[in-house]
Formats: structure tokens, sequence, C-alpha cells
């Protein structure tokens, strides 16, 4: 397997500021985040709220200093998120809003060491800039086959007989099933869970249909299942098994009036999530006779309450959420939520993220030149905007000989949106959080792909931010049509500003740039190095570009360090310069 990249900037990176933040509209200041790799730059902490398999512990202690604390109430939770990097959940811990606030920003990665991400609040994990990864597949068979449990021990009545031999009864009359051959079973969400369930039924001689308005059809078929609507899925089962996502479209999909367009005596079975179910509504079928059984391993409230009805139905064959709890799938999502954890820590893009693009490995490789020339366009094109000004649209063009569909460009806009916003603003941009934070603070990026002739040797040939309806600090940096642009291309694997407004240079994108706009006039350049040079400053890079001998021309100017006032003071003054900016990288 390809090592996959250290995209650590994406995660980490801050550079100190000098634009003022009014630049961009409606400024909604945020929190400071502080993102480091850890409190005082040692080891990073990961709590483990809930119960993990021990490979995937002894995974984390390599890397991590690993805190278990099980049973949190939310206020020492949120009392502890404050001095971790990391935290690993399963179902049982709610990581709500007031988790993500209460961390203060260090917190990077939520775990959830299985598949259902509804306990985490995605949406404020996004606005952290938080990524939330889980563990999608280790615990699919431990559901499917805890599915098959549920199905085949309600319909011969297994749970009630036992818990009755056990009281010293023997009542064989009263605990005669139902048979599963010949009967109908209506799989509602054929995902990984829902078709491993399908195919185990079709093996107990089930007819199978399913409903999944995402599924392909050529999937169901190859295991001899019927993709079917919900309505014809509910109005025809004998069984009906649940396994979709809770989302607002799936909450309370079973109700009343779902239940009162079923078979009479139809069985359920629940190993997705509670909320799928009106709870409420299950207790009126079952007591109407709607539905004969049901064996539910999950519910809205977990665990429910002393005494609910529902539990105590003789009816209802009921178990505490074990869907994932074998051996053999608690050390498999261990093991795949802590590679994951770790990854991201490490700067690594997870290829299980829930709230960020994947992007494969071998892709952020070719990438990584232009993730950094991106970033540094986007923090050039912000800092020649005359603070005052609103930053509203920004247009990216990628100029590439490749085909349309044949780059992805996420990653990219991700980075122009943190060059952007990062100088002007408190806030930490990720990839996780760019669009959310260019979108809250009103700045509309559009993209555009223009597809070059030639072999496509690199991903991309140049890239260009253009900033629209703003006054420049740099007038030069203005092109035909009065936007601020600059264009940039990676030379030598060296991220290189090639074009600033209507003019070409040439200069590598590190350390900071000097853009002097003079009329193009010999010894300028030696006059601009000898001031520098006494200041002991070093300069990487010079080259000017005109547009015809002897008229304007901009002279840019690479400097490691960054110069005192009065030495780009002396610059400014030359009498052939007219204008003169300082730009930080
Ligand atoms: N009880 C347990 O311990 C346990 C264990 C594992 C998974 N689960 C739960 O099981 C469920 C399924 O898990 P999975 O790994 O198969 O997920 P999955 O994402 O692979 O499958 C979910 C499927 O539901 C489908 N779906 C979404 N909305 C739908 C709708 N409105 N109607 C019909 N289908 C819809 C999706 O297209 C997808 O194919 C999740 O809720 C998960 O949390 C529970
Ligand atoms: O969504 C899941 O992965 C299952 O519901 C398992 O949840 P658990 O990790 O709390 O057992």
């Amino acid at each position: 397997m390809a090592t996959p990249l250290s995209l650590s900037s994406l995660f980490t990176s801050r550079l100190n500021t000098t634009t003022p933040s009014s630049v961009f509209p409606i400024q909604r200041r945020r929190r400071i985040i502080l993102v480091t790799s850890s409190a005082g730059g040692g080891k990073p902490t990961i709590l483990v709220a809930e119960k993990l398999g021990q490979a995937g512990i002894d995974l984390l202690k390599k890397y991590a200093n690993v805190d278990c604390s099980y049973d949190l109430s939310l206020e020492e939770l949120c009392t502890k998120i404050s001095l971790c990097d990391a935290l690993i959940v399963r179902s049982g811990t709610k990581v709500g809003r007031d988790v993500f606030e209460s961390s203060r920003g260090r917190l990077k990665v939520v775990g959830r060491a299985g598949v259902g991400i509804d306990n985490v609040d995605l949406a404020a994990a996004t606005e952290y800039g938080c990524l939330v990864v889980n563990a999608p597949t280790a615990n699919t068979v431990a559901a499917a086959e805890h599915g098959i449990a549920l199905l085949t021990s309600m319909a011969r009545n297994v749970a009630q007989a036992d818990a009755s031999i056990k009281a010293g009864k023997w009542m064989r009359n009263k605990y005669v099933g139902v048979s599963l051959v010949g009967k109908t079973l209506a799989v509602l969400g054929f995902g990984k869970v829902g078709s491993e369930v399908a195919r185990r039924a079709r093996g107990l001689g089930m007819h199978v249909i399913t409903h999944d308005p995402y599924a392909p059809a050529d999937r169901a078929r190859a295991i001899g299942v019927e993709l079917v609507s919900f309505e014809v899925a509910i109005s025809t089962a004998d069984f009906i098994s649940l396994h979709l996502p809770l989302t607002a479209a799936t909450s309370k999909m079973l109700n009343d009036e779902t239940f009162a367009r079923m078979k009479k005596g139809v069985r359920i079975v629940n190993v997705a999530r509670g909320g799928v179910i009106d709870e409420e509504a299950l207790l009126r079928a079952l007591d109407s006779g709607i539905v004969a059984q049901a064996a539910l391993d999950v519910f809205t409230v977990e665990p429910p309450v002393k005494d609910n009805k529902l539990v105590l139905h003789e009816n209802v064959t009921a178990t505490p959420h074990l869907g994932a709890s074998t051996m053999e799938a608690q050390e498999g999502v261990a093991i795949e939520v802590a590679e994951a954890v770790v990854g991201a820590l490490r700067g690594e893009l997870a290829a299980t993220a829930v709230n960020a693009p994947m992007v494969p490995p071998e892709v952020m490789r070719e990438l990584k030149p232009y993730v950094v020339l991106a970033e540094k366009l986007g923090r050039l094109a912000v800092q020649l905007v005359t603070g005052g000004s609103g930053v509203y649209a920004v247009k990216v063009t990628y100029a590439s000989s490749r085909a349309p569909d044949d780059l992805d460009t996420r990653l990219l806009r991700a980075m122009v949106i943190k060059g952007l916003i990062e100088p002007i603003s408190s806030v930490f941009i990720n990839l996780v959080n760019s669009d959310y934070i260019a979108k809250q603070r009103g700045v509309k990026i559009s993209e555009e792909r223009m597809v070059l002739d030639g072999t496509p040797a690199n991903p991309i040939e140049y890239i260009t931010v253009r900033i629209a309806n703003v006054e420049s600090r740099f007038a030069s940096a203005l092109s035909e049509s009065g936007e601020i642009k600059v264009e940039g291309r990676v030379k030598q694997g060296v991220p290189s500003l090639t074009k600033v407004g209507l003019f070409g240079v040439d200069v590598s994108l590190e350390g900071s740039v000097i853009l002097c706009r003079q009329v193009d006039q010999p010894g300028m350049i030696g006059k601009v190095a000898s001031i520098l040079g006494d200041e002991n400053v070093n300069v990487s890079f010079m080259s000017v570009g005109r547009i015809a001998p002897g008229q304007q021309a901009v002279m840019a100017i690479g400097v490691d360090e960054q110069p005192s006032k009065e030495t780009l003071k002396k610059i400014e003054d030359i009498s052939a310069i007219e204008e003169f900016v300082f730009l930080k990288l």
C-alpha cells in the first residue's frame, strides 16, 4: 500500500497576518482555534471515552498519550476535551456542539469506533474544523449476524421460552413459532449490513425484497434480491428488517400510517437505529396485532428508561445494542478507527473521513506542490486588496491539458480558501471547514477549468486566482477587467508567481515578496538589491515584467527575511518607483 502523503498544513499551519480584517464582509468574529500538533509540542493526547478493543489501544499508545475514561458525564467530557487532540467514542457518547466548543480548538479528530455517526454533531465538527472518521466496515458481519439471530430467535420465541423455562415452566404449546422458509423478508436499506442480511436470509430459504433508493439494481440481482418501492416492501412483507442510517428522511419512517399499510401479523427486526421507528406507534401496532412480533437491538433513547413498555412487551425480543458486539468486530473497529485517528493526527487524510473529501494518496502526492501554490496564491491575492474593500467573489482557474474529469480540485480549492481567509482572520481553515467558512463569510468561490492542448505531463500548468469588485493596494495587480489577478506555476517542483495583473514575473513563492511598479529603466534592480543588501536581507529572486521597453514594469523581489520599515521606505522612495507593496507568504 502506498504511504499516505502528509498534508499537515491542511490541519496545522497558521501564518502571521498583516492585512486588515476589514477586507472581508460581515465579520462575525469566531473564537480563535489553536491548532497545534499537541499541547507543549509533545505527544498528542487521545481520549477514549468508551471501551475499545485492546489492539486499537495498543496502536494508539505507540503514537499518543491515551486516556481511557469511560462513563463520563457531559460536564466531565467537556472539561477533559480541552486537553485532548482526539476523541474516540462508540454510539454511547453524544458528541455535540458543546464538546467542540469546550475543546477550544484543540480537538482535531473524532473517531467513531463503528458505523453510525448520528451521535456526533457533524455540522459543529465541520464548523470547528474537526475531522470525523468512523470504522465503517469492521462490524458489518457482526451486525448482519445479530440481525439474523434476532430474526430466527423471534420467529421461534427463543428468548421468551428461555425466560419461561428458567422460571421453572414447561410451556410447549405457548411457544409455537413461525417458519421462515418461503416467507417474504423486506430489507429496508441495502447497504453493507442490509445486503449481508439479505444474503443470509436467502440461505434460509426466504424470498428477499429490498427498498433502497440509492442501491444499484445489479448488486441486488447478484444475490437474488428484488429492488422494490417502499410501498411494495412494507405492504407485502411477512418480515421487515431495518438497515438504514438515522437521518431526517428515515426518522420515524415506521409510524402509525406505515404500520397501517403492512400485512397483519408482520414481524419487525431493528438492528439499525431506534429512531427509525416511532416507538409509541410500534407499541400500538403490537397491541392491535398489526405487528405480531418485534426484535429490537436499538432504541431511540439508550439505555431505554426503566419499565419501557416496548422492552417489557411479551412479543418483543430486546437486546442492549449488541449488533457490533463480537470479539472479532470490536478488535476490527478498534484497529480501523485507531489507524484513522493516528493518520489524521499526523496530517494524513483518512479514507474513512466522514466530513472531508477523500483524496487518494497517489492524487495527493501528485498535487502536493500545487496545494502549496494554491494557498500562496490565495494569500498573495488577498494581501493585494485595499483594506475596507469586501471580498465577495473569487474565481480560481486551473489550466491543464488533462481531461476535465481527470483533475480533483477540492484540495486546491480548500487551500486557496485557506490562503485567502487565514491572513485576515483568526479562523483556522482546513479541508474540513474551508467551504463552510467561505460560505459563512459570504465569499463565493467559483472554479473554472481551462483545457490546454498538449500532453498532460503535469496535472496543472498554471493556477490563476482572481478577486472581483475590489480595490487594490497595488493597482498594477489589476487585470484588464479590473480584478486582482495573480497566476502561478510549479517550476521544477517549486511554486512560483508568474503573473501579477498584466505583468509577467518569475519569483519563487518562498519567504516574502516585494512588488514594485516602476518606469522601465536600467539600474533599477541594482538600486533595490543594494538597499536590501545593506541590511543583510537575502534576495532569493528578482524578476522584471514589462509591457514594452521603456514603459511601466513590475519588479518582483523574493526575500528570505522581512526587511525593516526603514529599508522598505528607502525602496519606496526611489523616484522611479510608482507603487510598492510588501507581501508575506
Ligand atoms: N446494532 C448495531 O450494533 C449496528 C451495527 C452496525 C451498523 N448499525 C447500523 O445499521 C445501519 C446500516 O449500517 P451499514 O453499515 O449497512 O450502512 P450503509 O451506509 O452501508 O447502508 C445504509 C443503506 O441505507 C440506504 N438508505 C439511506 N436512506 C434510505 C432511505 N430513506 N430508504 C431506503 N434506504 C436508505 C443507503 O442507500 C445505504 O445503502 C446504520 O444505521 C448503522 O448505524 C447498527
Ligand atoms: O453504528 C454502529 O456501528 C453500531 O450501532 C455499533 O455501535 P456500538 O459501537 O456502540 O456498538
